[in-house]
């Protein structure tokens, strides 16, 4: 038996080789089919993984992977106390697709894909640099690149124009990263950095918009986690342009991460130093240099577009919401901000930023597959499709599900009867969230939770609150006049914004404050 995943109601499933992926993950504004589907069936329910109940093609394929993965039935789930058991109880790892696409990408032992003590070893010299404490010296950092930013937008001629802001905002995200954590200098911001640019040119090819590289990406999406790592590799030596974008992406990433710690050396035999480099190479981690590599590209990577995206929603949300705007602007002027703790003091700043973080969540689903035949607590009872009531569920090892983060900032019993509604004043209300908090920040679940939470969620928020408040105390943002503002969600490894004819761009009208 596996478990009882398969006797939940759940959609009914159109193709038998795709399964309900590409509605959930693939589907033109992300959440189409998803908010629907937990209207319908409540916030545990199963849907169709590749290749339906094929169990000839699983077996076959079966041999290639250590692991026996359940791909016929994954479980979405945003019940709150299932959640948190899967973030909190170490009984789940991250997902197949996940897993390899993270490997891929960052190399062997990264932080997403190592497990107990390697995962809390690798943390506890990761978490240093970016505690509470380490995030408050980085404010002149920040509020440098913020003003690098305002300098660039001049530069380009964006006042009195209307502009796509999307791209300089991830400049500016990773200038952050490089120069709050690494002490190192991009200058993705000058267009200067042929590291910077390759790293968009990768993350823009895995996440393009076009028909073919969706197709592409669903095909990976299924068939990665079935593929050796030494065949990947070779995959990945390939002499095609993709290929060598990667390639190339890692050399210079490499050449980076040697060149950063040979400087740090150095400067450590002069004194002790406690920043992200230096701990790096004092902890047991850093007995092999070549794994530096691994964590600045995890860091460099996973720290820009959800940074950047996140900005991106504030700045569009704000263009249209003039009269909030103007308020905002004005509680920036009485404030003026120069502490973190003023940043935290700022209702409307925060309500802005809070309710892009719940209705557009960067990540807005997690893969993660059991790792031992486990009994999931639900906040509510399910009726199974033979009509019995089950307060608990019982699930296999190997069974594949999806923490639905964007779902569960959606659900009723938690945000009220308005959830689906962008309403950034419910956060000037007294108890915005009615359960209890599940990740490190507002209550909210987009930096994850548990121990895997997000390492640099700090800095993503101090990052936020800086840049905007730099942006509105010099610019008036407004949507463009044309019919053709509005955006829609894509999931394109992170979620982006797109105009309906499928451009990833935030088109903003700008003018100077007078
Ligand atoms: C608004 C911005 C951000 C959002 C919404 C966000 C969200 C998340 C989420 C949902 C996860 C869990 C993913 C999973 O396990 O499947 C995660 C993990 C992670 N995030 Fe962020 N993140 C943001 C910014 C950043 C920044 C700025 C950095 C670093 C510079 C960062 C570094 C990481 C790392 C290293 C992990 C893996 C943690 C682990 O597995 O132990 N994130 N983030």
């Amino acid at each position: 038996s596996r478990g009882l995943a398969e006797q939940l109601r759940g959609p009914k499933c159109s193709s038998w080789l795709y399964g309900h992926i590409p509605e959930l993950l693939f589907s033109e504004e992300y959440g189409d089919h998803e908010f629907q589907w937990q209207e319908k069936y409540g916030p545990v329910y199963p849907i169709q993984g590749y290749f339906g109940g094929s169990f000839a093609l699983r077996l076959s394929l079966a041999h290639f992977y250590a692991h026996p993965i359940v791909q016929e039935s994954r479980l979405v789930i945003s019940d709150p106390s299932t959640v948190k058991y899967i973030t909190n109880s170490g009984v789940f790892a991250i997902g197949p697709s996940q897993e390899k696409a993270a490997t891929v990408v960052f190399g062997r032992r990264n932080v997403f894909v190592v497990r107990d003590g390697d995962h809390r070893r690798l943390r506890s010299w990761m978490n240093s640099s970016f505690s509470s404490n380490s995030i408050r010296t980085l404010l002149p950092i920040i509020r440098d690149t913020a003003t690098k930013l305002v300098d660039r937008w001049e530069a380009l001629g964006f006042p009195g124009n209307t502009v796509d802001v999307s791209g300089i905002l991830n400049d500016a995200t990773l200038d952050t990263t490089g120069r709050a954590i690494l002490e190192y200098h991009f200058n993705a911001l000058d267009g200067q950095s042929d590291l910077a640019k390759v790293q968009r040119g990768m993350l823009d090819t895995l996440g393009s918009p076009t028909k073919f590289a969706q197709l592409a990406a669903q095909l990976a999406d299924a068939t990665l986690p079935y593929i050796p790592d030494i065949v990947l590799r070779y995959v990945f030596e390939l002499p095609i342009p993709t290929m060598g974008m990667f390639q190339e992406y890692k050399k210079l990433t490499d050449e980076l991460s040697l060149r950063l710690l040979a400087v740090k050396r150095k400067r450590q035999a002069l004194g002790k130093n406690q920043d992200f480099i230096s701990s790096f190479s004092n902890s047991d981690e850093g007995s092999g240099d070549d794994d530096f590599g691994v964590h600045l590209r995890t860091i460099l990577v996973t720290g820009q577009d959800t940074t950047g995206g996140t900005l991106g929603w504030v700045l569009y949300k704000l263009a249209e919401m003039t009269d909030f705007q103007q308020q905002l602007r004005e509680e920036i002027r009485l404030t003026r901000p120069t502490e973190q703790a003023d940043y935290n003091a700022m209702p409307l700043l925060n309500a802005i930023i809070n309710e892009i973080l719940r209705m557009y969540s960067s990540l807005p689903l997690a893969e993660r597959v059991a790792v031992a035949d486990c009994i999931l607590p639900l906040s509510q009872p399910i009726t199974t499709r033979a009509g019995a009531n089950i307060s608990e569920l019982p699930i296999k090892k190997g069974q594949c599900v999806y923490v639905a983060i964007a779902s569960y900032h959606r659900l009723a019993s938690i945000w009220g009867p308005d959830a689906h509604e962008f309403r950034p004043s419910r956060w000037l209300d007294e108890k915005p969230c009615k359960g209890q908090a599940l990740g490190p920040y507002a209550s909210l679940l987009s930096f994850f939770g548990g121990p895997a939470v997000c390492l640099g969620w700090r800095l993503a928020i101090l990052e936020i609150q800086v840049i905007v408040v730099e942006l509105l105390e010099k610019y008036v943002l407004s949507l463009p006049p044309a019919d053709n503002n509005r955006l829609r969600t894509r999931l394109a490894v992170t979620l982006v914004p797109e105009t309906l004819d499928g451009k990833r761009q935030i088109p903003i009208h700008i003018e100077r404050v007078t």
